[in-house]
C-alpha cells in the first residue's frame, strides 16, 4: 500500500522541512560558496588524519609492548606491505608507524588550522552578508513598519542573534564531518560482524529518537530566550536613552526595577535551555555505556561461547564501538546545541521575509519639478484602518506659494504633509502632482526635491559640516557656509572650538535645542528644495532669532512652494493661503486677512494668542 498525506500534512511537513524553514539564511552561503566547501573540505581532512592517528597508534602500541606477536594487518596486500610494514621486523614496523603517526599528527594539526580558519572566515561571511540583507530590508520598509516595531528588538536581531547564528554554521560543519567519521566506522564495524552491528544501529537509535524529544524541548524553549533578549536590549536601550528623565523624575528604583526584571528573564529563560540541552550529553553517555556493557556480555555468552565469533574479531568490534561512541554522543550533542540556536534563525528570517511585510510600490516616472500645483483629493488617512486620522482632506497646495497649516494638537498636520514625500499612502483618496499621482515617481527623485525641517531633525554623531552637508555631498564648502549663514547658524559655529569641524556627539546632544533646528535649516537650505516642508521649523527658538530665521526663510522661500505648519500664528501671517484642520478634518482655507474677517476658527485662535500675547506683556 502506498501512503499518501493527506493535503494539510503534507503542507505541514513541506514547511517544516529545515530547508524550507531556514531557506533565508541557507541561501545567503551561495555568495561565499567556495570558502564555505573549503571549510568543509579541511574539517573533513582534519577528522580523517585524526582517524589515522588513532588507528596507526593500536599497530604502534603492539610493536612496542609485544613485538614478537602477529603484526597488525588490515588485509589489504600493498596496505600491510608499504604502509603498516608488517613483512619486516619489529623494529622496522615501529619506525615506519612513528613516522606514519607524526605525518598525521602534523598534517591533522595543519587542517585543523585551516579548517578553523575558513569556518571562521565562513561565519564572518555569513554574519556580515546577513546584518547587510537586514540593512537593505529595513531601508525598504515603510515608516509604519517601524512604529510597530521596538528599536531594541531590531538591535537585538542585527547584534545578538547574529553572533548567535554564527555559531549554527560550526556546528553545523562538526555534525557534518563527525557524520562522515561516524560512516567509516560503521563501514568498518559492518565488515566485523554485521549481526553485532545492527544490533547496535537499532539500540543507537532508539537513543537517538529519544533524545531528539530532548531536542525539540530545547528548541521550543530556545524562542522564549529569543524574545528575552530582545526584550532586555529594548529596555536597555530606553533606560540609556531616558537617563536625563529618570534623574529627573528620581524614578531610579521603578527603572532598576524594569531592567532587572528584564536581565532576570534573561537569565530564567536561558537556564531553562540550558537545563534541557545540558541533559543531552551525560544522558546519552550513561544510556551508551549501559548498552556497551550490556552488548559485550551478551556478544561472549552467544556468539564467542558457541564459536560464532574470534575473541580478536569481537575485541576489534568493540574496539571500533568504542570509539563511534562519543562521535555519536558529539552528533547528539551538536544537534541539542543546534536546537537552541533556532530561535535566533527564526528571529532573523521573521525580519529578512517579505511575504509579511508591506512595502510601498515604487514608481517609474522621474520627478523633474513641480510646475502647477500640488493637488490632495478626498484623503482618508489613519496609522491603523479603523481610526481615522485624516478624512476626506481636499486641499490645493500652488507653485511657488506659501501654505501654512493651522490647528490644534493632534489635528493631524504633520500627518498630512508626510504624504506628499511618501512617508506614508493615503487609505482613500490621492495625492496628485501636477495631476499624476505621486505613486508612480520613482520615490528617491520626488524626495530629492523636498526638503522638511521637522521638529525632531536628526544631528548625527560627526562634524557639523557633514550635518550640513548630509544628503547633498556634492556641496561646495562656500554654499555650506552660505546655508549655515542664512540659516543664522554662522555664529554660534564659529564660536565652537573646531568651528565647522567640531563633532556633534550623539543626536547632537552637544547643541541646544534652537543650535540644533538651525543645522536642520542650514541642512535643508542647501539642498535647494522646490518644496520646502516647515513643520514647526523654529518653534525651538527665541523671539529674536525666530524673527532673524523668519526673515531667512521668507527670502527663501520666494519662487518656491513652502508648506509650513505653525503654533506662533506670528509666523505664517504672510502666507498666501492658511489651511485650519481640527481632527483631521479641513474646517477653514483661505488668505489669512479673509479668514480673520470670517471670524471663525482662525479668528479664534488669533485671539487666544493675542490675549496670551498681551498678558504675558
Ligand atoms: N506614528 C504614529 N502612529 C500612530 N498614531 C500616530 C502617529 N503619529 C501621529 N499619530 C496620531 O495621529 C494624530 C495626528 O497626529 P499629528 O502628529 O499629525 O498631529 P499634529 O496636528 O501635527 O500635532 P502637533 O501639532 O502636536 O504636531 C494624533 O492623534 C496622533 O496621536
Amino acid at each position: 500500500m502506498i501512503f499518501q498525506f493527506t493535503q494539510p500534512l503534507r503542507n505541514q511537513f513541506k514547511a517544516t522541512s529545515f530547508w524550507q524553514k531556514n531557506y533565508l539564511i541557507l541561501r545567503e552561503f551561495k555568495h561565499f560558496r567556495k570558502v564555505t566547501i573549503l571549510a568543509l573540505i579541511f574539517s573533513f581532512l582534519a577528522a580523517t588524519f585524526e582517524g589515522f592517528s588513532i588507528g596507526f597508534l593500536l599497530s604502534f602500541l603492539q610493536s612496542l609492548t609485544n613485538p614478537d606477536a602477529a603484526p597488525i594487518r588490515i588485509g589489504v596486500e600493498w596496505f600491510d606491505t608499504l604502509v603498516l610494514a608488517a613483512n619486516t621486523s619489529a623494529i622496522n614496523r615501529l619506525y615506519r608507524i612513528s613516522i606514519l603517526i607524526l605525518l598525521s599528527t602534523w598534517m591533522r594539526a595543519g587542517f585543523n588550522y585551516l579548517a578553523q580558519v575558513y569556518t571562521e572566515i565562513t561565519q564572518l561571511h555569513l554574519a556580515d552578508r546577513l546584518r547587510k540583507q537586514i540593512f537593505e530590508q529595513l531601508q525598504g520598509l515603510p515608516l509604519s513598519y517601524f512604529v510597530q516595531t521596538r528599536s531594541g528588538e531590531l538591535i537585538n536581531t542585527i547584534t545578538t542573534e547574529i553572533e548567535r547564528i554564527k555559531q549554527w554554521f560550526s556546528g553545523t560543519a562538526f555534525l557534518m564531518t563527525r557524520a562522515m567519521t561516524a560512516t567509516v566506522y560503521f563501514i568498518s564495524m559492518f565488515l566485523l560482524s554485521w549481526q553485532l552491528s545492527i544490533a547496535s544501529l537499532l539500540l543507537f537509535t532508539l537513543v537517538g529518537v529519544g533524545l531528539s524529544t530532548l531536542n525539540a524541548r530545547a528548541r521550543e524553549t530556545s524562542f522564549t530566550t529569543s524574545i528575552a533578549n530582545g526584550h532586555f536590549t529594548s529596555t536597555a536601550i530606553e533606560f540609556i536613552n531616558s537617563i536625563r528623565t529618570v534623574q529627573a523624575f528620581a524614578t531610579q528604583d521603578f527603572e532598576r526595577q524594569r531592567f532587572y526584571n528584564a536581565s532576570n528573564k534573561v537569565v530564567s529563560t536561558s537556564t531553562n535551555v540550558v537545563l534541557t540541552w545540558a541533559l543531552v550529553r551525560p544522558l546519552a553517555e550513561a544510556i551508551a555505556s549501559t548498552i556497551l556493557i550490556g552488548m559485550i556480555v551478551f556478544a561472549f555468552t552467544v556468539f564467542v561461547v558457541n564459536g560464532t565469533l574470534q575473541v580478536a574479531s569481537l575485541l576489534t568490534f568493540f574496539f571500533v564501538l568504542f570509539r563511534v561512541v562519543p562521535i555519536v554522543q558529539d552528533i547528539n550533542g551538536t544537534r541539542a546545541h543546534l536546537s537552541t540556536l533556532q530561535g535566533a534563525a527564526d528571529n532573523i528570517k521573521e525580519l529578512v521575509r517579505t511575504d509579511n511585510k508591506h512595502y510601498l510600490q515604487n514608481g517609474k516616472l522621474q520627478f523633474t519639478g513641480l510646475k502647477h500645483s500640488v493637488d490632495i483629493v478626498s484623503v482618508d488617512f489613519g496609522y491603523n484602518a479603523n481610526n481615522l486620522v485624516l478624512n476626506n482632506i481636499t486641499l490645493s497646495i500652488e507653485n511657488g506659494k506659501t501654505t501654512a497649516l493651522v490647528g490644534a494638537t493632534g489635528a493631524g498636520k504633520s500627518t498630512l504633509i508626510d504624504l506628499i514625500p511618501r512617508f506614508y499612502d493615503p487609505i482613500e483618496g490621492n495625492v496628485l502632482i501636477d495631476g499624476v499621482d505621486v505613486r508612480n515617481f520613482e520615490i528617491n527623485s520626488l524626495r530629492r526635491k523636498i526638503a522638511v525641517v521637522s521638529q525632531d531633525t536628526f544631528i548625527f554623531n560627526t562634524s557639523v559640516w557633514n550635518n550640513i552637508a548630509y544628503g547633498t555631498p556634492s556641496a561646495h564648502g562656500s554654499s555650506i557656509r552660505e546655508a549655515a549663514r542664512l540659516a543664522n547658524a554662522l555664529e554660534f559655529i564659529q564660536q565652537m572650538p573646531e568651528g565647522f569641524n567640531t563633532q556633534l556627539g550623539d543626536r547632537g546632544v552637544r547643541l541646544s535645542g534652537g543650535q540644533r533646528q538651525r543645522i536642520a535649516i542650514a541642512r535643508a537650505l542647501l539642498r535647494d528644495p522646490e518644496i520646502l516642508i516647515l513643520d514647526e521649523a523654529t518653534s525651538a527658538l527665541d523671539s529674536v532669532t525666530e524673527r532673524l530665521i523668519q526673515e531667512s526663510l521668507e527670502k527663501l522661500a520666494v519662487g518656491r512652494t513652502v508648506i509650513a505648519i505653525a503654533h506662533r500664528l506670528s509666523t505664517i501671517a504672510k502666507a498666501d493661503k492658511v489651511v485650519v484642520l481640527e481632527q483631521g478634518r479641513i474646517v477653514e482655507q483661505g488668505n489669512y486677512q479673509e479668514l480673520l474677517e470670517l471670524q471663525g476658527k482662525l479668528w479664534k485662535y488669533h485671539q487666544m494668542q493675542y490675549e496670551m500675547g498681551q498678558s504675558n506683556s
